[in-house]
């Protein structure tokens, strides 16, 4: 769906994207992570046809970005969106639906649906003007839709939105998904993406620094919380003993005014949880919870980024 090979923007001032070489696959959600001014929209925005690369190139369904055919399969919700504020939602669709040459009846069809599925169509009516920050985002999603696309670029879909909205996004992302549409997303709500998304790339400076599937990134261990009653520094220290490599067990906090404790476990697989289990219990400790502990993907971004320069936020 999308290949980009050694993509660059400079702005002229050192700043922008570089080289950056990448492919997403037709049905495929790609989630696009980065701090601040990392070159993320920069990025898309030479993708949608926006801004023109000072380097590289790249083709969305092998068409050469920007050009027609290219923008004909794509939708697009910008990070800053302004809608024109004296028309009311349902003029704004539209009025994106005529400029994708969408015919007047298909359109009349289309638009309403179109705003009950984003969650505005009862405002529909109403002018732009009148909206909140949240329901101009929603429209915007409606607008980055009415085409139908195949691949449909998301630059921070749901930051102006409630925990609702985020949820209702969410859900209309899974929709899109399953109808077979390629997703790019943009978005510093790590959870949506560990939700919604197969692969990430995670961009600093404007270089990618990392790609990989969401499973692969978060998975390299497989940790365990464990709570634990009965366990004396002598049964811990016998447990570590008998559990050490591959298996590494460590006390994880002491909650106060509880008998039990909790303990940490980093296993090179999940079946070795059954045998840790039937170990603590074999030495008559009493065992109370057993639940994974999954790296999410924030602790992975933070553990990622920390330590690098963000050249994006420096004067
Ligand atoms: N038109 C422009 N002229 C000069 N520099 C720009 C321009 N647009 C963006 N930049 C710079 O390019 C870098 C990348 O910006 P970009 O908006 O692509 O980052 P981002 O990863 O999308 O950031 P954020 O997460 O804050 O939205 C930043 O340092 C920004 O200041």
């Amino acid at each position: 769906m999308i290949e980009a090979h050694g993509l660059s923007k400079d702005y002229g001032n050192g700043r922008g994207c570089r080289g950056i070489t990448l492919t997403v696959g037709t049905g495929e959600a790609f989630g696009f992570l980065g701090p601040n001014g990392a070159g993320k929209s920069t990025f898309v925005k030479m993708l949608v046809g926006l801004i023109r690369p000072t380097g590289g190139h790249a083709t969305i369904m092998g068409e050469p970005i920007g050009s027609i055919e290219a923008r004909r399969h794509i939708g697009y919700l910008p990070e800053l969106y302004r809608y024109q504020e004296w028309l009311s939602g349902a003029e704004v669709v539209q009025l994106h639906a005529k400029l994708c040459g969408i015919g007047p009846a298909v359109a009349a069809k289309r638009v309403p649906e179109l705003l009950d599925r984003v969650g505005i169509g009862l405002r529909g009516r109403d002018r732009v003007k009148h909206y909140s920050k949240g329901m101009q985002q929603r429209l915007g999603l409606a607008c980055a839709i009415v085409n139908d696309p195949k691949l449909v670029f998301l630059d921070e879909p749901a930051s102006a939105l409630d925990p609702i909205g985020r949820m209702e996004v969410r859900n209309l992302l899974h929709e899109l998904r399953k109808q077979g549409t390629t997703i790019f997303l943009n978005s510093h709500l790590l959870e949506d993406v560990e939700l919604l998304c197969d692969r990430v790339a995670l961009l600093n400076n404007g270089n990618i620094l990392q790609t990989g599937t969401v499973s692969d990134v978060l998975q390299e261990k497989t940790r365990w919380h464990l709570r634990v009653g009965g366990l004396t520094p002598f049964l811990l220290a016998w447990l570590q003993d008998m559990a050490a490599s591959p298996i590494a067990v460590a006390l994880l906090s002491v909650p106060a005014g509880s008998d039990s404790v909790w303990l940490e476990a980093e296993l090179e697989d999940d079946e070795q949880i059954g045998w840790l289990n039937s170990l603590i219990i074999e030495q008559g400790m009493t065992l109370y919870e057993v639940k994974p502990a999954k790296t999410r993907l924030n602790e992975w971004f933070m553990s990622a980024v920390s330590g690098l320069s963000h050249r994006g936020e420096r004067a």
